[in-house]
């Protein structure tokens, strides 16, 4: 089959191949033929390093597809069921996934480090946590899929497997942002965008974009955002809007120390600080010993959105379908997976787009 192949960590293009195959469908694992992937910056993050990942690999974790193969022992699916896939497939048992926390069950994503589930060129070739969408096919364990109406495009779909379920669910299961509350988002790309809806969603009464590309401002006032502005200007409307006291939630998604400390800056004295963007193991923030207690700020990571996939897709699909949650608008692109290096290059330089879906 076809797909985009990771040579070496560091290569900033892909290589096409039509020469790539997947492992066998193990007694508790599907085959998906995946139908639409969305391109994630995370992607561009294990290509240059920042997150961990391994090579030879496929890429692309945003994905929804169709059952094609199912093992011996998988009774939850069909051949022919549509599914959003996940990079979190939760055990069900592990103390996460028993404590109600299934997003932080590391026991499949371990084991995806270990287990290729790819061959490219008579090699064995890793998945991207667990996935690698950029490929026709793919195997999975069955926890790594989430069935869903047959009726739901396969590209609306796709986007629910990262970027809006990590920024909706930073905003309604990390945050948990109120009515009437005053946010603040450094960053609007496809999970930013998604902060705002999240936010837009949560009643907020005040939703402040930040982006350096201006022509991404209109957009996120397009999905909510009541101001947009660019980072040299938040300092102005810290002073005009909040009366220098700060806003109640500032969401980082971009993972620099810079807009993390931002973000921090910026929360009101009692506010919400959450780090949604993913940075590097290396890049330092720092914070003096007094002002962490002294503003008693909430400073939180947020994982996933906080996932809990089977109670979450179809909470976010129902949005959708009742028009509350705009998925089309998110989608600035599609594309054939031969022109995944150009859109790979378009995330990479801060062009103009949301969200660029693949189609097979
Ligand atoms: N927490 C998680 O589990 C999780 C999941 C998915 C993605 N992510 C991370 O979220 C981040 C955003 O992902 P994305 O796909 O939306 O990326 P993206 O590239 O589409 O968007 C990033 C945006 O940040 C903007 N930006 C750059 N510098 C800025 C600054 N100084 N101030 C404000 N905005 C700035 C860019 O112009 C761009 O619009 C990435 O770090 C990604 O790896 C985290
Ligand atoms: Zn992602
Ligand atoms: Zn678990």
């Amino acid at each position: 089959m076809k797909a985009a192949v990771l040579n070496q960590i560091g290569d900033t293009e892909l290589e096409l191949r039509d020469d790539v195959t997947t492992t066998d469908v193990g007694p508790a694992e599907i085959r998906i033929r995946v139908r639409a992937t969305g391109v994630c910056h995370s992607d561009i993050s294990a290509m240059d390093g920042t997150l961990p990942a391994l090579a030879p690999g496929i890429l692309g974790h945003e994905g929804a597809g169709e059952v094609v193969e199912i093992g011996g022992a998988v009774d939850q699916f069909a051949v022919g069921d549509h599914a959003v896939l996940t990079f979190v497939p939760p055990c069900g048992t592990c103390v996460n996934c028993v404590g109600g926390r299934p997003h932080l069950c590391a026991i499949h994503s371990i084991a995806a480090f270990m287990n290729p589930r790819f061959v490219v060129g008579g090699n064995p070739a890793f998945g991207y946590a667990g996935t690698g969408t950029f490929a026709e096919e793919l195997v999975v364990p069955a926890a790594g899929a989430v069935q869903i109406g047959a009726d739901i495009p396969f590209e609306i779909a796709a986007l629910v497997a990262c970027g809006v379920m990590t920024g909706v669910g930073a905003v309604l299961n990390t945050a948990k942002v109120t009515p009437g509350s005053t946010v603040l988002v450094l960053g609007c790309g496809g999970v930013g965008i998604s902060v705002i809806q999240g936010a837009r969603l949560s009643g907020a009464a005040q939703i402040v974009a930040v982006d350096p590309v201006v022509d991404k401002h209109e957009i996120a006032r397009h999905f909510g955002a009541t101001h947009a502005v660019t980072p040299e200007q938040v300092a102005g409307l810290h002073q005009s809007l909040t009366g220098s006291q700060g806003w109640d939630y500032a969401f980082d998604v971009v993972g620099a120390p810079p807009t993390i400390r931002s973000a921090w800056d910026n929360a009101r004295r009692g506010g919400t600080v959450v780090v949604v963007g993913a940075g590097r193991a290396d890049a330092m923030v720092r914070f003096s010993a007094q002002e962490l207690f002294l503003h008693d700020k909430r400073l939180l990571g947020s994982f996933y959105g906080g996932a809990d996939v089977r109670r979450d897709y179809p909470m976010l699909l129902r949005l959708w379908q009742a028009g509350k949650l705009d998925l089309d608008g998110m989608i600035t692109k599609r594309i054939k997976l031969d022109e995944i290096n150009d859109a790979l290059r378009a995330l990479r330089d801060g062009a103009n787009v949301i969200r660029q879906i693949v189609t097979y």
